[in-house]
């Protein structure tokens, strides 16, 4: 049979549980009788790249050339900003304050203008000048099965960096990371039949040009170029139909590792708003433990 609690009130059981009474306080609770230690401005020896926020973990509204065309997703906010050697610290209740005003204002959505506006909106409130903000999101969109048109939702990792100095104006770079199919070139020369493949993830990391407002949908493009150089691409629906056409596009299409790297660059070079990259591609190998790997930069 079940033991029958008698329940004390919630005070009480709190105090079973070890809660006390609040202690003697001296200290002011007025915000401006109250020491303000991270203003305290002296010679602290050393000038700080980047103090403030990460882990931030915030809704955004992003726009994107493929359906769906507007999505709710949550981002992984960083935010930060330089402080000189003569000051201790920085307010770190600012960033968030600047996140919630843009949350209020209809919510965050990630353009170009509108994280110029906030990273110079953002110093202005740090009294610095400089502020950085980084965006790491999934960011999802159709694919449809190459026979069957059926409709499934993807996803890629997306991070946008945009960078405000006063006097210097902005930065704006950004990566993406998408799966692909790769499918094994020597395995398919020295086999009397089949050929391994897996998984590929390419990461692309991009610096845009100084004159780039998201014209065009970098996402989009990037997406591109790591799936159209790929054996084939990733479905999230496929009936037999389509499983043929994949699989048989795979064997047409054999790619190494450094030939994704190597394709993926050519594309990247051909992007006008594209001002510097770096290429990563590391294949999940299905006949080993271990991860292929490889990787390649290049500035414009
Ligand atoms: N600078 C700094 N602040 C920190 C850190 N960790 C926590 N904080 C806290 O961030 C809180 C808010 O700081 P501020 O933004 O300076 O608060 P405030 O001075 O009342 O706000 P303002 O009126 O905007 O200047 C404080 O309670 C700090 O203790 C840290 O490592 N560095």
């Amino acid at each position: 049979m079940t033991r029958k609690i008698n329940l004390p009130p919630k005070k009480e059981r709190h105090k079973l549980f070890g809660s006390v009474e609040p202690g003697v306080k001296l200290k002011p609770i007025e915000k401006d009788k109250m020491p303000d230690l991270q203003n305290t401005k002296k010679d602290f020896l050393f000038t700080i790249d980047a103090v403030g926020i990460s882990n931030v973990k915030h809704p955004v509204i992003i726009k994107s050339e493929l359906n769906p065309q507007q999505q709710t997703t949550i981002a992984n906010v960083k935010m930060t900003s330089k402080i000189s050697h003569d000051a201790k610290g920085t307010n770190m209740s600012r960033f968030t304050e600047q996140l919630e005003k843009y949350r209020q204002s209809g919510g965050f959505v990630l353009t170009c203008n509108n994280l110029f506006d906030f990273t110079k909106e953002l110093a202005e409130r740090l009294k610095q000048k400089d502020a950085s903000i980084e965006m790491t999101f999934p960011w999802f969109y159709e694919r449809k099965g190459p026979s069957s048109e059926l409709i499934g939702l993807n996803h890629a990792d997306a991070k946008l960096t945009v960078s405000f100095e006063e006097g210097v104006g902005f930065k704006t770079s950004a990566s993406l990371t998408c799966a692909v199919t790769t499918l094994c070139p020597c395995s398919k020369e020295i086999s009397e039949y089949s050929a391994h493949n897996q998984r590929g993830y390419v990461t692309m990391h991009v610096e845009f040009t100084d004159d780039y407002r998201g014209e065009k949908d970098w996402k989009a493009a990037l997406l591109h170029a790591a799936e159209s150089n790929a054996s084939a691409m990733i479905h999230p629906v496929l009936k037999r139909p389509d499983e043929k056409m994949v699989t048989e596009t795979a064997y047409e299409n054999p790619r190494f590792v450094e030939d994704m790297v190597r394709l993926v660059a050519a594309d990247l070079y051909e992007l006008e708003f594209v001002q510097a990259f770096t290429v990563e591609c590391r294949n999940e190998e299905s006949i080993h433990l271990h991860d292929a790997i490889a990787s390649l930069s290049y500035r414009k």
